[in-house]
Order: C-alpha cells, then sequence, then structure tokens
C-alpha cells in the first residue's frame, strides 16, 4: 500500500474536521456537499473488501427516496448483498477518521481483516440521476485507482442492476450476462414466458402506468419497454424531464402520504405502480370506481406472492416450506392473515433490506418484503434445483405447468439485492432507552382498538421515526401525535413541539 500517495490524493477529497456519519440502514446518507471523502474513502475500502473475499465489490452511488439535496454510498457484496455487519463497522472508521489519521485506519482495517494486499480487486460502480452523484462517483474512482483497483464504471444505473452485475460477475456468468442487455433478457425472457401461461390475457391487464419518482427507474424502463413491449404496455410519468427527484410523488411519498402521486393522471381500476430514486421499491396503487385510492404496498405484495406461489406448489405435489419475512412496519392485519388465513409462518426483523434478506435466506422459499416497496423472493439453492429437475420429469400436464411457471418466477425474481437517544429491541418494537418512554408508549397504545406503536431512530434521514395503527385512520392518527409528543418529551425534543396531524 503506497501510503504517501493514499495521503497526497486523500487532500484532494478532504474530510470537513469533526463531520461523524454511520454506515447506516443502506449505507452512509446526508447532504451531498458532505460526501466527497466519503466517496474516495469507500473507494478504497472497496478494493480492500475485493481484496478480502477475491470478488467483485460494488459501490451504489444513490441516497434512493431522500430529497434530491442529498447523496449517498452503498457498498454491494459478492453475492449481491447488501456489506457484511463487520465491514459496515469498518466503513464507519473509515468515513469518520480525520485526515491526518486516515492512512494508518485503512492500514488497520488491512490488518484486522487479513487481506491479502497482493490480491487483484475489481470493483463495478453505478449511480442514480442525482445532479451530484457523477462527480461522486467520480471520487470512488479515485480511491478505487490510489489502491490499483480494476474497476468498470456501469454510469446511471438502478441499484437492483448494480446488484446484479456484481452476482453476474462473481457467479461466471452463470446467473446471466454481467450487462445491462443481460439483465433485460433475462428479466423479459422470464417474465414473458410467465404472463403467457396466466389465463388473463385482455388488454387492460395489460397495461401499466408508472411513476417513476423522477429518477433513474424512467430511464432504465424506457430501455426495457421493447423488451416486454408484446406483454406489456408501460406509460412512464414523473420521468424527471420536469419534476424534481422524489417531489410530491414517488412510492416513498405515496406510502407515507397514502395518495396518488403528483404527475400522474390516473383513471378508475387503471392500473399503477411507483418506484422509488434508485428504482429498488415498488408499490401498486389504483383508483376505484367511486375514486377512492388503494394503494398495494409491500405487506400486499408479499401476501399476494405467497399466495401464488403456495398454489403452484401444491399443484406440483412439493412440500418446501414458505416463510414470509416483514419489518415492525408491517400492518397488523397483513401479519394476522399471512398466519392465520394462509398459514404461512412470519418473522419479523429490523428494518432495512439486508435484516429480512438474512432472514429470508432460512427458507426453501423466502418471501420478503418491506411495507415501503422493498423485497423479493428467494429460493435456496435445493429448491431451485428441485424446481428445476421437475420441470423436466413431471408427466403430468397441470403440475409441469405450475413447474415451469416456479422456474419463471425464480428467473423473474432479481433474488440479489441500504437519533440515536432512543435505542430500540425485539426488531426495534420496544423502546429499551430514553427510560419510561416504552411505558409512555404502552400507556397510549391501550386507549385505542386494534392498535400497535413503536418508535426507532431512522438510519438514512435525520429524523426519529413514529409508526401508529389502530382501528380507524383518525385514531391512528390521533396514537401517532400523542406518541410523537411523548417522544419529544422523553426524548429531549428541540425545536417546536411535534404539530397535529
Ligand atoms: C420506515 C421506512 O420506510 N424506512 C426505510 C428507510 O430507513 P430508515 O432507517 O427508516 O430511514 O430507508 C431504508 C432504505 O431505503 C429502507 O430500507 C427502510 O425501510
Ligand atoms: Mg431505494
Amino acid at each position: 500500500m503506497d501510503l504517501d500517495a493514499i495521503t497526497e490524493y486523500s487532500a484532494l477529497h478532504p474530510k470537513p474536521s469533526g463531520l461523524i456519519l454511520q454506515y447506516g440502514t443502506a449505507g452512509f446518507r446526508t447532504k451531498a456537499e458532505h460526501l466527497d471523502h466519503v466517496m474516495f474513502r469507500m473507494g478504497l475500502l472497496a478494493v480492500l473488501r475485493s481484496k478480502q473475499t477475491k470478488s467483485t465489490i460494488g459501490v451504489m452511488v444513490t441516497a434512493s427516496h431522500n430529497p434530491e439535496e442529498d447523496n449517498g454510498v452503498k457498498l454491494v457484496d459478492p453475492l449481491g448483498e447488501m456489506l457484511a455487519p463487520s465491514w459496515e463497522e469498518h466503513a464507519t472508521c473509515l468515513a469518520n477518521a480525520e485526515e491526518q489519521d486516515m492512512p494508518r485506519v485503512l492500514m488497520d482495517i488491512s490488518v484486522k481483516a487479513a487481506v491479502n494486499l497482493q490480491q487483484d480487486a475489481f470493483i463495478v460502480i453505478g449511480r442514480d440521476t442525482r445532479p451530484t452523484s457523477e462527480k461522486l462517483s467520480q471520487s470512488v474512482i479515485d480511491g478505487v485507482t490510489v489502491l490499483e483497483g480494476q474497476f468498470h464504471d456501469y454510469g446511471l444505473v438502478t441499484t437492483p442492476q448494480l446488484h446484479y452485475m456484481v452476482y453476474c460477475r462473481n457467479t461466471s456468468g452463470q446467473y446471466g450476462e454481467a450487462t445491462l442487455e443481460g439483465y433485460y433478457q433475462k428479466l423479459s425472457k422470464a417474465f414473458m414466458e410467465l404472463t403467457k401461461q396466466t389465463l388473463c390475457s385482455e388488454d387492460e391487464y395489460r397495461s401499466l402506468k408508472v411513476d417513476c419518482a423522477n429518477g433513474i427507474g424512467a430511464l432504465k424502463l424506457k430501455e426495457m419497454e421493447h423488451y416486454v413491449s408484446q406483454g406489456l404496455s408501460v406509460q412512464l410519468f414523473n420521468d424527471g424531464t420536469k419534476g424534481k427527484l422524489n417531489h410530491l410523488c414517488g412510492a416513498d411519498f405515496v406510502k407515507s402520504h397514502q395518495k396518488p402521486p403528483q404527475g400522474m393522471e390516473m383513471k378508475s381500476n387503471e392500473r399503477c405502480c411507483s418506484f422509488d430514486g434508485d428504482a429498488d421499491r415498488i408499490v401498486y396503487h389504483y383508483l376505484d370506481v367511486d375514486g377512492h385510492f388503494h394503494l398495494i404496498d409491500g405487506d400486499k405484495i408479499a401476501t399476494l406472492i405467497s399466495s401464488f406461489l403456495k398454489e403452484l406448489l401444491l399443484e406440483i405435489g412439493e412440500s418446501l416450506n414458505i416463510g414470509v419475512v416483514q419489518t415492525a412496519y408491517a400492518n397488523g392485519s397483513s401479519t394476522r392473515y399471512l398466519e392465520e388465513v394462509m398459514k404461512v409462518p412470519v418473522y419479523c426483523t429490523k428494518t432495512g433490506v439486508k435484516h429480512l434478506h438474512h432472514k429470508a435466506q432460512e427458507f426453501d422459499i423466502g418471501v420478503y418484503f418491506e411495507a415501503n416497496g422493498h423485497g423479493t423472493v428467494l429460493f435456496s439453492k435445493a429448491a431451485e434445483t428441485k424446481i428445476r429437475q421437475l420441470t423436466k420429469e413431471l408427466e403430468d400436464e397441470k403440475r409441469k405447468a405450475a413447474a415451469k411457471m416456479l422456474e419463471n418466477v425464480i428467473d423473474l425474481f432479481n433474488q440479489v439485492a441500504d437519533r440515536q437517544v432512543i435505542s430500540t429491541t425485539d426488531a426495534e418494537r420496544q423502546v429499551v432507552t430514553p427510560p419510561g418512554l416504552q411505558e409512555a408508549i404502552n400507556d397510549l397504545v391501550k386507549k385505542y382498538k386494534l392498535s400497535r406503536a413503536f418508535v426507532r431512530p431512522s438510519g438514512t434521514e435525520d429524523v426519529v421515526r413514529v409508526y401508529a395503527e389502530a382501528d380507524s385512520q383518525e385514531n391512528a392518527d390521533s396514537l401517532a401525535r400523542a406518541v410523537s409528543l411523548a417522544v419529544f418529551q422523553l426524548a429531549g425534543g428541540v425545536g417546536e413541539t411535534p404539530p397535529g396531524f
């Protein structure tokens, strides 16, 4: 490691002294102007991780659903998964080292993690459409280059696309070809075959209006459109030509405000959906005949997918186990429905895809979704092999067709995978500190029917998130208000007291 060169280049990406950031739910996120040094250093760290794992590592420059002024970075591990927790700690240490200490901290990490510095390194880089992303990804490249890592810059890609590239490269192309063309080919082929097998072929079911949050999803869906045009006609809105990223539109807005995005014309019963800024979330929505808005969020998507999968498994007569993984944000009635009606075991993990993904790997088929629309279905290697074998061996036509559908589902899901006074336990559903806050929440929850509430510090924004549900909108709002007030009083709130809703 050429420490002089590192010191020299690092001075071109200086750390504002005293700035402390944490590798949170989905990497580092904050105002873009504070991130140049973090990007450079994540380029360095990605090289160490690549040498240690002897694999390609991904670096994605994005702040997903955050406002346009923010930016962020997350590292992608060899199998397309989120960075391992011990390396999140290394990332935090490296990002926070003062300028003069940085080369030493980098050395310490390479010693602690037993990195063979002679090993080659290869990094793939992607970015979203934020105005600051291009320059910041150049800083990542500077970090990679100074440690003599090789790299490929994919430029503008969605987060799932970058995860896909990493996985393809580390499985020598077995999962697919590590190009955008390869990505579109693989997904569209599975999608077209699966839709061919379904019953509803009328045109109205084949059109979809897509709110692209004024982000990268618009560019990439335009590229993908013609691969699927025989099975699906898409109409793009909020494609970034006018509006601001994630502003009054996109999956996060639609989910948290429970209303249609601006900039999209919706008529009764039209099928609509929204992406977030880096297109790794999707929620569906529609207006009914009376013009009422309905949201098909991650909870509902998980329920629909698991019932579909259960039916197919029944058809082929295989008893592969299915598990559904949710977070504390899942609506209580979706959990009850899955457990009591569908008889599917449901598990709750901490917020963030990495936690859900990890748990979902324990099943033959693991379905995981955050309520906000992040999610996928994972098939264990054994389940995948079994299903692929059945498509060849089964003689009964109906059973064979069901096995083929399952095989297409496997290929369609991209199976690879983003305040501190408040601390929590029990998958973030119970507050530990500050003292008294959990008791206050318990007392408030008791006042409402079918109610739940919890609070936790966000890992992507400088806020404390308050969740509340109850038997009516009015009661849920009122409970949320009361809990916010308790947080404000017991957790040292600053500024104005939380407003009414
Ligand atoms: C309540 C909520 O929606 N939280 C989001 C949000 O995390 P926070 O740690 O809550 O800021 O951003 C994450 C990354 O996009 C996403 O995984 C997570 O679900
Ligand atoms: Mg996102």
